[in-house]
């Protein structure tokens, strides 16, 4: 059974649909990276998967169970541009405080595990307005912890954390999506952090999910060519010619030899071993995750397109 289930999702705003007809679906344990540029409607359709604004049309189903407009999930734990933070109350006591209004049944236990999994540490026992950015983000990401979410939604959760912040933060999702099965959603523009822990993608343009493809797909359109550079490059050819009569091979001006199509690696190397021709170098040269999709973003490459929406969210009615 699908985690989440988004059909149709649409918001519109004085007529212009800041999200358009949105469905996706994550299975437990899929970490799904929302892509898009400054004002795609990323956040816009994290707030309606939350309960935090009623769709214009559209529906939300967690674990098969369909929520109705702004109606909050308690299998959903969600960090959605600025956490609500008492800024009086400190750290643990404001996590404490989600936990009692979930109905935990051992808050104060629920919320010092959310804090030690985000790293707040010491300063946990801090008053909240004394916090840097940084600190509010851990603060912001616990308080989506507690009570250990089914489904988690992270608008930019990178925001504001240190290098080790954010690499504890790309681990704990990682760890929570292979050991708990927690199915998460997460936009960032931070492109490298999400291709390290990211399984599927969505692109989205104005509001429509334009695009989506698998951690796979991504890495193998990133993947531009293999390069080898030998001491010979005109016997390296005829062997790799021979061995490898799919692929295409270009000889560049200092010698070194671009080969594009189904070749491995290991295989090029282990046929120009065999052959005694002397290999000075071998690498894979990929094309920057970040170039990848900011040309994605503006115009679309050989990735599966999300059909055209439906009838039923062309004329869909405001539910909220
Ligand atoms: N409350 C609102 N009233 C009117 N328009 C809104 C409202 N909230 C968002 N929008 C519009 O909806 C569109 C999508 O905004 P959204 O914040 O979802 O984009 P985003 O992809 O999250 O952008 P960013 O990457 O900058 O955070 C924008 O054109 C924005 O101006």
């Amino acid at each position: 059974m699908d985690a989440l289930r988004c059909t149709d999702l649409t918001w519109a705003f004085r007529g212009k649909r800041a999200v358009d007809a949105v469905s996706l679906a994550l299975q437990p344990g899929d970490i799904y990276g929302l892509v898009g540029r400054n004002g795609a409607g990323k956040s816009t359709l994290l707030k309606m998967i939350a309960g935090y604004l009623a769709p214009t049309a559209g529906t939300v189903e967690v674990f098969g169970e369909a929520l109705g407009p702004c109606q909050t999930s308690p299998r959903i734990g969600c960090l959605i541009e600025r956490p609500a933070i008492n800024p009086a109350l400190t750290g643990v006591q404001n996590v404490t405080v989600r936990a009692i209004a979930q109905g935990l049944p051992d808050p104060k236990e629920a919320a010092a595990e959310a804090v030690a999994a985000v790293g707040l540490g010491e300063a946990s026992r801090d008053r909240a307005k004394g916090y840097s950015l940084g600190m509010k983000q851990r603060l912001g990401l616990a308080l989506a912890l507690v009570g250990r979410p089914d489904v988690l939604l992270l608008d930019e959760p990178f925001n504001g954390l240190d290098p080790e912040g954010v690499r504890l933060v790309r681990s704990l999702l990682v760890r929570l999506a292979e050991q708990r099965g927690t199915a998460i959603v997460v936009s960032s523009h931070v492109l490298d952090q999400l291709e390290r822990m990211v399984t599927r993608y969505g692109v989205i343009r104005a509001g429509r999910l334009v695009a989506e493809m698998t951690a796979e797909e991504v890495e193998e359109a990133c993947t531009d060519y293999l390069c080898v550079e030998t001491a010979d490059g005109p016997r390296a050819l005829a062997v790799l010619e021979r061995a490898f009569a799919e692929a295409s091979f270009t000889v560049m001006p200092d010698e070194a030899i671009r080969v594009t199509g189904p070749v491995d690696g290991d295989a090029v190397g282990q046929a120009l071993l065999a052959a005694a021709v002397p290999v000075r170098g071998l690498y894979t040269h990929t094309r920057d995750i970040e170039d990848y999709f900011v040309e994605l973003m503006g115009g679309l490459g050989a990735v599966r397109q999300v059909p055209a929406p439906t009838e039923a969210a062309e004329g869909g009615e405001n539910r909220g």
